[in-house]
């Protein structure tokens, strides 16, 4: 297995004549959950944009399972699920997850156990306009696992579910992860860290820690990631006067 998955050099990222993403450089480790945190506006969706290939860059270098961000042999090999679920109101929950299925190429078996994976089988007959909210995210993410991807890049999957529904799709994901596959999840709910195998923590575009929880909170000499966080920030003013 490669030990990264996701490579980044330099990343420069400007957006409506702002600098999103001044100078990034980060990598992403191969067969864990990295979580992407950092408050509104960090530039999560931005740095997400760059790994799947749809953001204009104006420097740098993105690699991907070995490839240039956006190579058309990436398509099947990653996952991604954007903020707002993209599927089709009209069409039962195991349609959709079909017509995903076969855009991949992927095996008729696909589509249930992708169903399965999301906890939704009860609801495969469902048309997707009468699900809830969550559920319709998680009709987005069967839709992505079932190609079978080596990378899931999920821009805030958890957004406005419920506690129970949140914890049941952490673990999945990190199910996902002890089975080979590599996960970019993104949040800004710093709870949320603790389901991560390790951090990402950015602001202002800029990456303020690379680490797992445990040696983040030993080194910040706090006791959760929003004050780990908090006195990260405040190291990093200390240091800029
Ligand atoms: N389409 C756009 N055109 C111009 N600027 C944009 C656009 N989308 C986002 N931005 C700007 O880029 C910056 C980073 O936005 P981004 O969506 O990457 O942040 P985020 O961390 O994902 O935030 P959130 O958690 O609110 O989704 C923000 O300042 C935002 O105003």
């Amino acid at each position: 297995m490669m030990k990264n998955v996701i490579e980044i050099a330099n990343l420069r990222v400007v957006r409506g004549g702002r600098e999103v993403l001044p100078d990034l450089t980060v990598s992403v480790p191969a067969g864990q959950v990295v979580g992407l945190l950092g408050p509104s506006g960090s530039g999560k969706s931005t740095l997400i944009r760059a790994v799947v290939g749809v953001q204009v860059v104006e420097s740098g270098e993105v690699t991907v399972l070995g490839e240039p961000a956006g190579s058309p042999s990436l398509r099947r090999r990653i996952g991604y699920v954007t903020q707002s679920p993209s599927v089709y109101d009209d069409l039962s929950v195991r349609a959709n997850v079909r017509y995903f299925a076969n855009i991949l190429g992927a095996p008729a078996s696909a589509t249930d156990e992708a169903i399965e994976a999301v906890d939704l089988t009860s609801h495969a007959d469902s048309l997707v306009g009468r699900l809830s909210g969550g559920q319709r995210s998680r009709v987005s993410l069967a839709a992505a696992l079932v190609g079978d991807p080596e990378l899931l890049v999920l821009d805030e999957p958890t957004v406005g579910l419920d506690p129970v529904l949140r914890r049941d799709l952490w673990e999945l994901f990190n199910r996902l992860a002890a089975q080979g596959r590599s996960l970019l999840v993104s949040s800004h709910v710093m709870d949320e860290a603790s389901r991560c195998d390790r951090l990402l923590l950015l602001r202002e575009g800029q990456i303020l820690a690379d680490d797992t929880l445990p040696a983040l909170l030993v080194r910040t000499e706090t006791d959760d990631a929003e004050h780990a966080f908090l006195s990260l920030i405040d190291r990093a003013e200390e240091a800029a006067r």
